[in-house]
């Protein structure tokens, strides 16, 4: 037995989810540059969930089961007051995501009936979640959630308390669409992995959560924010990219386990980055991003994945630096979700073998012998 080192191009598991052939994205069969230029958020996770688009009546009956749903217990709220105000945002969003087991009576009904409502429930929640923590160590009261809005518009809302513009609506609405679920990623694997234990939704929401945070994964978005801070300005972009690269330091936002010649889903936020920048008369971190690209595509043929250009479409929305991730999260839900839902559909435990590469025969020492 030998391991496949991050066990690269195995295939761990048969879904009719997502797909990645020849570098391009389906959803359910349907290109993902389809989805993304028209769909809305709630249709693709409809559409992740019950493997075809809703019709009209379909999907108001979802915008119903999400307004329902969307108010998260008191008692979450509660505890997420307790948190330290400098809590790692990915840290919170794991505890609080965590803690609405508690507070759910289905928590631990395993019929698909209760966890498919479980999925539509968290999926209302968690951007309540995130605005929540948001607000709260600003000291601030939560806002509720509206009815009737989507969830991009209401997670705006929920932020900042006030009625966010259309332009910004439509751009989180479009990235959601790009997050929402991508094949045998870390966190979907991770997430796969719990409840083929046959636990439940919640921990195995709970486990992706944990895998998304990393600065591999999910966590990149921020990283790249934190590298354009750090460049500071478009003069400063050249020296700092050589540097690094001439150090061997990994470029944040660059490179894909699965896609070699480049993330089809980079050219749609670029291009949300280059007009949201020009809306707001303000190019230069778009430009810097470009300069980025350029230079490291130039010199190490490595092209920008999904977390790239999302950095300057966030900040262009007025996103803290520290909810990029907690927003992918969000998107993702519906991806994680829909799997795990397919995951307990035709069940066997994930269990690998480990290649052993440690001493053999070796003898217990008693401890003044050692
Ligand atoms: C939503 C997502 O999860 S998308 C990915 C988000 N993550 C990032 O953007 C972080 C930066 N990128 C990376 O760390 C990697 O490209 C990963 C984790 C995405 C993929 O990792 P792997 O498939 O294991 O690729 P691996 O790390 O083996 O890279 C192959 C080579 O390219 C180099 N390389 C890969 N990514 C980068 C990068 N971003 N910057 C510089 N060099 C890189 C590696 O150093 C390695 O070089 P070597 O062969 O000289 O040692
Ligand atoms: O598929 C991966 O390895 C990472 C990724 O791009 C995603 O999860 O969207």
């Amino acid at each position: 037995m030998t391991a496949t080192k991050g066990l690269e191009g195995i295939v761990a598991a048969a879904s009719s989810i997502s797909s990645i052939i020849d570098g391009v994205l389906t959803y359910r069969g349907i290109n993902m540059d389809d989805l993304a230029e028209n769909a809305s958020f709630e249709e693709v996770a409809y559409l992740l969930w019950y493997g075809k688009l809703p019709n009209r009546s379909e999907i108001e009956t979802l915008q119903k089961q999400l307004d329902e749903y969307a108010v998260v217990p008191n008692e979450v709220l509660e505890g997420m007051k307790l948190y330290p105000k400098n809590t790692n945002s990915m840290a919170a969003l794991r505890t609080a995501i965590s803690s609405l087991a508690l507070y759910d009576q289905a928590a631990n009904d395993m019929s698909p009936e209760a966890n498919q409502l479980k999925a539509i429930k968290l999926q209302a929640q968690l951007p309540a979640v995130v605005a929540a923590f948001s607000r709260i160590r600003e000291g601030k009261e939560p806002v509720a959630p509206k009815k009737g809005v989507s969830i991009a518009h209401n997670f705006l809302y929920m932020l900042s308390g006030n009625e966010p513009s259309d332009v910004a609506v439509k751009a989180l609405d479009q990235a959601l669409v790009l997050h929402a679920d991508h094949e045998l990623n870390a966190s979907t694997f991770a997430a796969r992995v719990t409840v083929a234990t046959l636990s439940d939704i919640y921990s195995g929401i709970t486990s992706a959560i944990g895998a998304l945070k990393g600065p591999l994964h999910g966590g990149a978005n921020e990283a790249v924010m934190v590298m354009l801070e750090e460049i500071g300005s478009f003069a400063n972009v050249e020296g700092y990219i050589n540097n690094a690269l001439a150090n061997k330091q990994k470029i944040m936002g660059f490179g894909h386990r699965v896609y070699k010649n480049g993330d089809p889903r980079a050219k749609h936020l670029q291009k949300m980055s280059r007009e949201l920048g020009k809306l707001r008369g303000n190019m230069e971190l778009y430009e810097m991003s470009v300069k980025i690209e350029e230079l490291v595509t130039g010199q190490k043929g490595l092209k920008p994945n999904v977390d790239f250009y999302s950095a300057s479409v966030y900040t262009a929305l007025e996103i803290p630096r520290d909810l990029f991730t907690p927003i992918f999260a969000i998107s993702r839900l519906s991806g994680w979700s829909a799997h795990i839902l397919e995951q307990y559909q035709d069940n066997r435990l994930i269990r690998p073998r480990a290649d052993y590469v440690g001493p053999v025969n070796a003898k217990y020492v008693p401890i003044e012998q050692r």
